[in-house]
């Protein structure tokens, strides 16, 4: 599914009218009509439900939801919150089709009218702005926002709440807050912001007819459970252990021994045939006893860094340690240019001094930060990356040749070409330490059984969450999760994928 700004989505509708022949007023229609029987799901016959409707295309989908809703016999309220003169085009064509259908509808001439309704109704619908809002809301809007906000009363929104920006990038703001959004054909990039997405509640997509042929490519799309069975590389009758990938680890040390562990079980249970891990020669009795598969490699005299040749992919930074020793080994493994390689934790952290070096790698480079290394890497605050995180991973995928997973409750994963998937799967169990070693892990054994990089990645993040989300449905909870339960719940994951 792809996720859109809201330029892109006009220039959806454009195309849908000039190419396909669609008008305005049949997606509007079409638009109402969805969202409308999507809404059903939240409401009930015996509901009071009040309806806000705008001066733009969203207030136009008000109309037509009103409209629907009372042809179907529920108790509905419509309340246009701008005067006449300011409803045009569309909107004012299905004003008419309303009023036409025998229904009244309510202007706002003061706040405390339309707050009377409210206090009475159960259910209030957001129709007021969509994706045409520009900066802070003005008034009526702001104050409005303010009363539906106040009330104990069910809120859903059109499209995206009122007030929310559809695109990245901006921080001043005051929005509806919905309990549920139904997003009109492409969910807009504030879905997935860890600012803007609360407002929406709950969300799903509704389909209004656009041709999806004639559709301009964004190469910015949501990856879902069906892309996962579509891609997910399968086990041949046929195939052996070195038909699956074999692949190295690099981090672990004395003081952490667990990171590196469960990257390399990780890495095992999700179908990597072999893994060598590179550590700490005092860490290896701890881990070995975890992840009994896996065997040692040691460098010369006893070094970091072993002999790299014959290995499909290479993990480093979980645990590794941060001294000049341990720079010396990511700057080796910047400048080997035969193996894929993630980089991920201290990795990341000592990766800096070498990012010119990426460009020049001839194999993929993977980068898993979370939004702290990111800041790192970049030089940008925390604060900004968070504020527009589509266009700064992209920048820096684009500038460096790299693959960037961007980790947090949206995952987004770009590659050196701009491409963008975004992972939602996943809860707040995983705001766990481990989570991000055992991610590493999934990646790595990912990366090395399917060609496609981002298929790789994008499919390793859903694995990821999607391990989470089930063990906090059955079994655990996301206070009690734990970095190695989504290890040892990953098999659960994959039978539903086998089945
Ligand atoms: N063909 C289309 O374009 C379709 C559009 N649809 C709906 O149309 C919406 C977009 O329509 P519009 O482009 O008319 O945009 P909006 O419905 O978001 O409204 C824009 C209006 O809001 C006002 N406004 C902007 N910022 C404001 C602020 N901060 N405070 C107060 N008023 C503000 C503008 O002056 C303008 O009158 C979508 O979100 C969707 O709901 C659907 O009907 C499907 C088809
Ligand atoms: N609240 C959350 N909801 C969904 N996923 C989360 C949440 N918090 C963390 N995660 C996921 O957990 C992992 C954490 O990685 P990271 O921050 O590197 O952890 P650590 O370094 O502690 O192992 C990432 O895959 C991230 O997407
Ligand atoms: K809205």
């Amino acid at each position: 599914m792809d996720i859109v700004t809201a330029q892109e989505m006009y220039e959806r509708d454009r195309v849908a009218m000039e190419a396909a022949g669609l008008d305005g007023k049949m997606l509007m229609e079409n638009a109402g009509r969805a969202v409308a029987y999507d809404f059903l799901r939240h409401i009930q016959k015996e509901h009071k439900i009040v309806v806000l409707i705008g001066a733009g295309n969203n207030g136009g989908d008000g109309f037509v939801i009103a409209r629907t809703l009372l042809n179907l016999g529920y108790d509905v309220e419509a309340w246009q919150v701008v005067p006449d003169a300011k409803t045009t085009g569309d909107a004012e064509a299905h004003k008419r089709i309303f009023q036409a259908s025998g229904h009244p509808y309510r202007l706002l001439k003061s706040s405390e009218d339309l707050n009377t309704s409210l206090c009475r109704a159960d259910v209030c619908i957001d129709a007021m702005l969509g994706i045409g809002v520009k900066g802070r809301l003005r008034e009526p809007y702001a104050d409005i926002v303010r009363l539906c906000n106040e009330r104990s009363i069910v809120r859903l929104a059109v499209d995206l709440p009122s007030g929310v920006p559809a695109d990245e990038g901006e921080e001043d703001f005051e929005a509806f807050q919905a309990h549920y959004t139904s997003i009109i054909e492409a969910p807009k990039q504030s879905a997935f912001l860890q600012h803007t997405q609360p407002y929406y509640g709950e969300w799903s997509v509704v389909e209004i007819g656009l041709p999806p042929k004639q559709l301009p490519d964004h190469r910015r799309r949501l990856w879902g459970r069906a892309d996962v069975e579509r891609t997910l590389p399968g086990r041949e009758a046929h195939s052996h252990k070195g038909s699956h990938g074999k692949g190295l680890v690099i981090g672990g040390s004395r003081l952490m021994p667990g990171s590196v562990a469960m990257t390399a079980r990780a890495a095992l249970r999700s179908g990597a045939g072999l893994i060598a891990v590179s550590t700490d020669s005092e860490a290896i009795p701890a881990i070995s006893p975890y992840v009994q598969e896996a065997t040692f490699v040691e460098g010369e005299n006893g070094g970091r860094v072993p002999d790299l040749g014959g290995y499909d992919g290479i993990a480093v930074g979980m645990g590794l340690g941060r001294n000049s020793m341990q720079e010396t080994v990511v700057e080796r493994l910047v400048r080997e240019k035969e193996t894929p390689l993630l980089v991920d934790a201290d990795g990341l952290y000592l990766l800096k001094g070498f990012l010119g070096e990426l460009k020049n790698r001839e194999v993929p480079t993977v980068l898993t930060p979370h939004p702290g290394e990111f800041a790192h890497l970049t030089g940008l605050s925390i604060q900004e990356i968070l504020r527009a995180p589509f266009s700064y991973s992209k920048e820096f995928a684009e500038k460096h040749g790299v693959y960037l997973v961007l980790k947090g409750p949206s995952t987004i994963i770009t590659g050196p070409d701009g491409e963008q998937r975004v992972d939602v799967s996943g809860n707040a169990g995983l705001a766990k330490g481990g989570s991000g070693d055992v991610l590493s892990g999934i990646l790595l054994s990912m990366m090395m059984q399917t060609e496609h990089v981002m298929d790789a990645l994008s499919n390793g993040c859903f694995l990821h969450g999607s391990t989470a989300d089930l063990l906090v449905q059955d079994g655990h909870s996301k206070v009690d999760l734990l970095a190695s339960d989504v290890i040892e719940g990953l098999s659960r994951t994959f039978r539903t994928f086998s089945s």
